[in-house]
């Protein structure tokens, strides 16, 4: 089988090899050169533009876009779709927003497939997790390209129509935001707590048969093992937020309580402001209240 890959970056590049690996053909392109080169050296056929790339691929066109959300999945699809016809199957493996993913698969005259893509970089050795939406020919089409990059055939699953591959991907997100926030209050308090700990060994051990196992308790451990006890220079920063941000809008569009969810993207919005506004004022009306001494920045 034949597939073309747009977007060879970290996730990209990940989807190329392992569609090789497993014997089938590759056509690759990415604005940035280099990344071509990179995709070119594991044995694709080198895209130089997007009308290369079109000419290049077979009359029955499969194509995976792994480009970042939003503006870059539009462009793409613009510059596609005059070459594309009822017969052609899209995949969108990126992290678009479902409702972006429904209008899109209505624009565009090939079968659309919103792929949830989950595993990471760290996919590259285990596969992915593969969460599709859309036309059910489109999926069982691309079956092997989806047993390819997924951990086999156990790791990719259509959801249904439309929409509900992203839709499936935003809200594993949203549980991702919450059980970073539950470890991290556990280790915060262990951290701080009676003991003197030493949190990659807690880690190890709660990896060894806990209840509370994981991969993110494994990248945990990994954390305390390569950073530190206190984990070293690591900042009170957490970027990111926009797909959690879209769960909790989801949810109260729903009117389904997500409290954890919401919780932890409420406090990686208040990591970004060292000094927040909320808890000075806080700080202030105790003196109000109770002449409780005001602290001062030093
Ligand atoms: N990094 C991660 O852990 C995960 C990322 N994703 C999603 O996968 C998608 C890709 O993510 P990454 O590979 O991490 O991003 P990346 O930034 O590493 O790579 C994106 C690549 O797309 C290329 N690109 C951008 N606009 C383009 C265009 N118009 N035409 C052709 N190439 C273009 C860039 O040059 C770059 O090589 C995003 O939607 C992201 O949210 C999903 C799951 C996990
Ligand atoms: O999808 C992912 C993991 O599952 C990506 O790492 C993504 O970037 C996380 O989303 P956000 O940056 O909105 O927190």
């Amino acid at each position: 089988m034949q597939l073309g890959v747009i977007g060879l970056g970290r996730m990209g590049q990940i989807v190329v090899n392992r569609v090789l690996d497993a014997g089938h053909d590759v056509v690759a392109f990415d604005l940035s050169e280099e990344a071509v080169a990179a995709a070119a050296d594991a044995g694709a056929e080198a895209a130089s533009s997007l009308d290369d790339f079109v000419d290049r691929l077979d009359e029955e066109k499969r194509i995976w876009l792994m480009v970042p959300a939003g503006d870059a999945v539009d462009a793409t699809l613009d510059e596609l779709d005059p070459h594309l016809t009822d017969r052609d199957v899209v995949v969108d493996g990126g992290n678009s927003h479902f409702e972006q993913s429904v209008r899109r698969a209505e624009a565009t005259k090939a079968a659309y497939l919103d792929c949830g893509t989950s595993g990471g970089p760290a996919g590259a050795e285990l596969g992915f997790s593969l969460m599709v939406g859309g036309p059910e020919w489109a999926y069982e089409e691309l079956t092997p390209v989806f047993d390819a990059v997924a951990t086999g055939p156990a790791g990719h699953d259509r959801m249904g129509p439309a929409g509900s591959g992203h839709y499936v991907k935003m809200v594993h997100n949203g549980v991702e935001y919450a059980l970073m926030q539950a470890y991290g209050e556990g280790f915060e308090l262990l951290a701080n707590g009676r003991y003197d700990l030493d949190l990659e060994a807690v880690s190890r051990t709660w990896n060894n048969g806990a209840v509370i196992r994981s991969w993110l308790l494994e990248l945990c451990e990994e954390a305390f093992r390569e950073e530190g006890n206190d984990l070293g220079d690591v900042a009170d920063h957490i970027s990111g937020g926009s797909t959690g941000t879209w769960t909790v809008q989801e949810a109260l569009e729903q009117e389904v309580p997500v409290p954890l969810i919401y919780q932890a993207l409420s406090e990686r919005f208040g990591s970004r402001d060292e000094a927040r506004f909320s808890r000075r004022l806080a700080n202030r009306l105790r003196y109000g209240f109770g002449r409780h001494e005001i602290v001062r920045e030093e």
